[in-house]
């Protein structure tokens, strides 16, 4: 394991600590326009970590900077023990990355190109390479101006595996795949790269697709991580409470009702009520609506839905 020597002065955790990636209060700009302000965030290693946002959040910012492409205003960055910007090159060496539009040498082939790799690179597996290209059926001898979009990212993607990264970082991958190819992309990355010990932290649009595959989830919001949570515990610390009132609650009641401790989301229609709570503190909540002044005809205790919950924090709903 690497193991770095760290100023005394800061409080950064140290190179040696478990994290694939750690983020230290980080903010990046382009120009006077902040992206990321004071963001926060640990990537477990072996970990398969979906990066959720809007668009413009600032996804693509991160991932440059974990790569050391873009420079940090403030904060510390660290990859896989590595300093980023620092020590870039030995970042790239370790990461393999696929970005929102794959650019190659047009004039190449896959071979001529493969061929490139092996010479730029520390280290190169052609026969994986060759393994990956054969599950996407990606000719070998056709120039990469022949290449279609979707085409070039699964060329991306069986490049990205060739130094066997430590750390895969994708931004976005999977857009603009067939189905087909989806499917193709997403069980290389589970069945093969996460099940070979790599971290892969990538951003995505897609919530079925992060419910999917990842493990963990992080929303990136007004330039923060708003969440950062494991799948299964963000499931189940939610639940949704199911009320069916005999008359259509009132503005004031409604009010009220939201502001209850542990309420996070409310949605009304006609007499009935849709709470999304905190599970911790459920059944207290059951109890102090039972107890308001208005007749309750039935309540029904349902598990949230993940992507009710994702929803919510993407939009900023949840504090
Ligand atoms: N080269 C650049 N020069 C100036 N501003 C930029 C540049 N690249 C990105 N930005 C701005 O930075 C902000 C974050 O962009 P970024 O591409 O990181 O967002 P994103 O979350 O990846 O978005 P999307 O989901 O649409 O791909 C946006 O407001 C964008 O306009």
């Amino acid at each position: 394991m690497n193991n770095f020597a760290v100023n005394a002065d800061t409080a950064f955790p140290r190179a040696d600590s478990q994290a694939a990636i750690e983020i230290d209060n980080l903010t990046v700009s382009y120009g006077s326009n902040q992206i990321l302000r004071g963001l926060n965030l640990q990537v477990p290693r072996g970990s398969i970590y979906g990066l959720l946002g809007a668009n413009g959040a600032g996804k693509t910012t991160l991932i440059k900077t974990l790569l050391g492409i873009r420079t940090p205003d403030k904060g510390h960055v660290r990859v896989l023990g590595f300093e980023a910007v620092k020590q870039r090159q030995e970042i790239s060496a370790r990461v393999g990355y696929v970005s929102e539009s794959s650019n190659f040498y047009e004039y190449l082939n896959v071979k001529e190109l493969c061929l490139l790799c092996r010479k730029t690179q520390r280290h190169w597996n052609q026969d994986k390479v060759d393994h990956y290209l054969q599950l996407f059926a990606l000719p070998g001898k056709k120039t990469l101006r022949k290449f279609s979009k979707g085409m070039k990212t699964q060329l991306a993607l069986c490049l990205s595996l060739g130094n066997e990264p430590d750390l895969l970082l994708l931004d976005e991958p999977t857009e603009g795949l067939d189905p087909l190819a989806r499917e193709v992309f997403l069980n290389i990355l589970i069945n093969e790269v996460a099940a070979s010990g790599t971290t892969i932290f990538f951003s995505s649009h897609v919530i079925p697709e992060i419910a999917a595959i990842a493990d963990h989830v992080a929303i990136v919001y007004e330039g923060k991580i708003v969440l950062s949570d494991e799948l299964d515990n963000l499931r189940s610390s939610h639940k949704i409470l199911l009320l069916a009132y005999s008359e259509k609650l009132p503005e004031q009641e409604i009010e009220a009702l939201q502001n209850l401790p542990g309420v996070l989301r409310l949605e009304q229609e006609g007499r009935h009520i849709r709470l999304r709570v905190k599970s911790d503190v459920h059944t207290v909540l059951v109890k102090s609506i039972k107890a308001r002044p208005y007749e309750l005809r039935d309540i029904e205790i349902v598990p949230a839905r993940l992507d009710h919950i994702l929803l919510d924090y993407l939009k900023g709903g949840v504090q």
